[in-house]
């Protein structure tokens, strides 16, 4: 299907999220996972999360879906600070953890419609393009099929699915290269992401792997122990990779490009 049918009539994006962290802290006993982290995001981008095992990525990644709460800083989103309380705001996001959470008793196609209801984004008159969406990435079987006894692949499929629904402003997204889709699937993540960021949306994802990173996204932010240590276009790391074979190990360090 062409970048250009997607999402043809719901036009629900209209306003562009500023996302911003500041001094965002958060430990986990003597483990500091995240330490005084700031961050800056402007609006129509796609932001890699990367960073080594450990680095802290995911523990950013709750903290701005309000899943987890920080210990101290602020997450800001337009200038209003965000806590999972504020269920205005709560609504305007959607994140997709390493393995997404779909009601397991319910139908692929029911949980469409519930996460469409619960965003209030009806499907009233999309059912047939939700359900092409589906048969592009290969999974129009699902459908019918039950969340509960699909296999991780057509798991994170069916949750493409409610994400395309509901058209997130900003849409967190753990692990997507990890998520064990295949090639058609993660077509469909990339055109979901990009269609969204173009639209105005915010799309920021983890990874450890710096090609995937560079390769999808607009810009790359490197965590390292609890801090950010680099931001950059991906334009600039695609650059550096194609320069330098040992460009890959000195982004993940953060070590900027020389002068
Ligand atoms: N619930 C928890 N209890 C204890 N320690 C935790 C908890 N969650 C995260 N951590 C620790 O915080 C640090 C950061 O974890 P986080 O999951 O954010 O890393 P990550 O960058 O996403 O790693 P990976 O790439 O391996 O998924 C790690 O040392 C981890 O062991």
């Amino acid at each position: 299907m062409a970048c250009t049918r997607l999402f043809p009539s719901n036009g629900a994006i209209t306003t562009a999220m500023h996302i911003e962290l500041q001094n965002v802290s958060k430990s986990f006993g003597h483990k500091h996972a995240l330490k005084k982290f700031d961050l800056n995001v402007p609006p129509s981008t796609i932001v890699a999360l990367l960073g080594e095992n450990g680095a802290g990525k995911s523990t950013l990644l709750r903290i701005l879906a309000g899943v987890s709460v920080p210990d101290s800083g602020l997450v800001r989103y337009d200038g209003r600070r965000f806590d999972r309380e504020n269920m205005e705001l709560r609504q305007r996001l959607h994140f997709t953890p390493d393995m997404p959470l779909l009601f397991p008793d319910q139908s692929v196609a029911r949980n469409i419609a519930t996460f469409a209801a619960l965003y209030k984004k009806p499907t009233a008159g999309r059912e047939d393009f939700l359900a092409h969406w589906l048969e592009d990435m290969g999974a129009a079987a699902l459908m019918r099929r039950k969340a509960g006894v699909l296999s991780r692949g057509q798991l994170w499929k069916a949750g493409l699915g409610c994400v395309a629904a509901i058209e997130p402003e900003l849409w967190l997204v753990d692990e997507p290269f990890a998520s064990g889709m295949d090639a058609l699937g993660m077509a469909a993540f990339r055109r979901l992401a990009r269609h969204l960021a173009d639209t105005g949306g915010t799309v920021i994802y983890t990874t450890q792997m710096v090609e995937m990173a560079a390769d999808f996204s607009d810009h790359v932010c490197v965590v390292r122990e609890g801090e950010q240590v680099l931001w950059e276009s991906s334009a600039e790391t695609r650059r550096r990779i194609a320069e330098d074979p040992d460009a890959a190990e000195n982004i993940l360090r953060g070590t900027p490009t020389p002068p």
